[in-house]
């Protein structure tokens, strides 16, 4: 396996100039979205455009909004004002096509949601079969497909206790690729692993934006962003408060926020 940290950014960054988008390519549109639990404000007037082939690494401290952010885009958390369209559905206008856009979007978790009853093949199968009516032959061999794409395919028949976090956590990520999402959202899925196994998901993840998948990750990987992300965003007490390319956002923070939170990260 290739040692991340010994690659190059040379090697590893990605021409933002390679990605074809145009402004009628977008994957989701944010717009003045709000959000509250109960009293509490936790988004505040969030507009954010992903054009699709992009990949945004989430940034901010803990408790601004950023899994909340997320969670809004595939509506595990519904917002109560402004729009999020995705894929050119507004999230909260068209209900029936909803199951459709969550089938678009595939989402992974912190902690990797798998059933530990079922063997990882079943895992992977489970929602192909039974959401989408795929013959169990076919949804196998997709699922194996996808396994030799993580590289655990010879885990096919273990349970997920037998696993360690960051095989699980590659399984996770099998499990939504079977579903051919068009989005992938990543909610911290690296701080539940021990360290030596960060890097095998987040190896996982840079192929995945190396093939051109859209991507948004909540994610204190900070390296993950200077090599992969083509834009920060920075969120600060329910709101984005910066946005820029990697290059610049690491450098050249504007707010003093976002000086704050990179100083306390980085040294
Ligand atoms: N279901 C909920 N009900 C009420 N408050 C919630 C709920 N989920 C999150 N919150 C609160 O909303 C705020 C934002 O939470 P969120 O998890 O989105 O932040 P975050 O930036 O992802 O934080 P972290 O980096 O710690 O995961 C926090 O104050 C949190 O306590």
């Amino acid at each position: 396996m290739s040692d991340i940290s010994s690659s190059s950014a040379e090697e590893r960054t990605i021409n933002a100039s390679q990605m074809k988008v145009s402004d009628t390519d977008v994957a989701i549109d944010v717009v003045g979205m709000h959000k509250w639990y109960g009293d509490f404000h936790v988004l505040r007037d969030i507009d954010l455009k992903v054009m699709r082939g992009e990949r945004i690494v989430v940034a901010g401290p803990s408790g601004s909004g950023k899994s909340t952010l997320i969670r809004c885009m595939n509506r595990l958390e519904e917002h109560q004002q402004g729009q999020i369209i995705v894929n050119g559905t507004e999230l909260t206008a068209d209900l029936k096509r909803i199951d459709e856009v969550r089938r678009e979007v595939g989402m992974v978790f912190q902690h990797f949601n798998l059933f530990p009853h079922l063997t990882i093949l079943q895992n992977l199968t489970l929602a192909p079969i039974w959401v989408r009516g795929t013959p169990q032959a076919e949804a196998e061999a997709t699922a194996m497909h996808y396994l030799e794409r993580v590289k655990i395919p010879e885990q096919a028949n273990k349970f997920p206790g037998q696993l360690s976090g960051g095989q699980q956590q590659r399984v996770a990520i099998a499990r939504s690729l079977c579903m051919q999402p068009k989005i992938m959202l990543f909610d911290e899925p690296t701080s539940a692993l021990d360290p030596e196994m960060v890097k095998e998901v987040l190896e996982v993840m840079i192929s995945l934006a190396e093939e051109g998948m859209t991507m948004i990750c909540v994610t204190h990987e900070m390296g993950f962003a200077r090599q992969v992300a083509n834009r920060v965003i920075f969120m600060d007490q329910g709101q984005i408060i910066e946005q820029n390319d990697p290059e610049n956002f690491f450098s050249n923070p504007q707010h003093e926020r976002t000086q704050l939170f990179l100083s306390q990260i980085l040294h």
